[in-house]
């Protein structure tokens, strides 16, 4: 029987939340103390200036990163406890667009599913839902920039996962390109997906939490000395 929207397509999504999180980038502390909580069903919208540490928040929580201090937990565990299974549930859309250019558009999904062990049972859907089934067979090379960032986030419903982590997704998104996106959003969301994601941009996620990552900025960082440890 063909999936509905209110039939998760992942494996029960369960409470994640960061505590007393530091992340060292460099020899620099870009945020101290952090702290955050997503219940399933739930968002949380990253925000704050150029360079305030949304990205590399964003990384912690796909364990791309480390936390230098604090823990990140899935239903109260560690997941540093296994790291494989946090891979399993997390879908993580970066800044670069890893189109391979020799393969098409639907080929390139497909690897990505394939990947993450998905198959191609929603492989048709994925392309439909970011407007790009009548660009299938257009080899990556050829796409454009739009066309490049929305078969990037069509990954998210090829290979279904609890958790989405997005990292200024509307980048070369026009506003109809948006709107599918807003639209995938609430859908995962009432299948009680979660997502935590950046912008600069305007993007209509209702009830999410706003977390301004600069107001975990250490105070080393306010007092304007620019290094954690022995200051200069
Ligand atoms: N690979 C790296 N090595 C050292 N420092 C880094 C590295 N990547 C990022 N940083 C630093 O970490 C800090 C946070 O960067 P990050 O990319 O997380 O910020 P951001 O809030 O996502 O910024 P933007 O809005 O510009 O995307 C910045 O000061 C940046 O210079």
């Amino acid at each position: 029987m063909a999936a509905t929207i209110d039939t998760p397509r992942f494996a029960a999504p369960a409470p994640f939340a960061g505590h007393g999180l530091l992340c060292v980038r460099g020899e620099r502390a870009v945020f101290a103390a952090l702290e955050f909580r997503l219940e399933p069903g739930g968002a949380l919208m990253l925000v704050g200036p150029n360079g305030a540490g949304k990205s590399s928040l964003l990384r912690l929580m796909a364990l791309l990163l480390r936390p230098t201090a604090g823990t990140l937990t899935w239903d109260g565990t560690d997941v540093a406890e296994d790291p494989e299974a946090h891979g399993e549930r997390v879908r993580y859309v970066g800044h670069l667009d890893a189109i391979k250019p020799v393969l098409d558009l639907r080929e390139n999904v497909a690897f990505w599913a394939r990947l993450a062990g998905a198959g191609e049972t929603y492989l048709d859907e994925a392309l439909a839902t970011f407007n790009l089934s009548h660009l299938a067979h257009l080899p990556g090379r050829m796409l454009s920039a739009g066309q490049k960032r929305r078969t990037n986030l069509a990954r998210l419903i090829a290979a279904p996962a609890p958790l989405w982590l997005l990292d200024e997704p509307t980048t070369a998104l026009d506003r109809a390109s948006i709107g599918l996106l807003e639209g995938a959003l609430a859908r995962h969301r009432a299948q009680g997906g979660m997502v935590v994601l950046s912008t600069h941009q305007d993007i209509a996620l209702p009830g999410a939490e706003i977390l301004a990552v600069d107001r975990f900025m250490p105070d080393l960082e306010r007092s304007g000395a620019l290094f954690w440890g022995d200051a200069p």
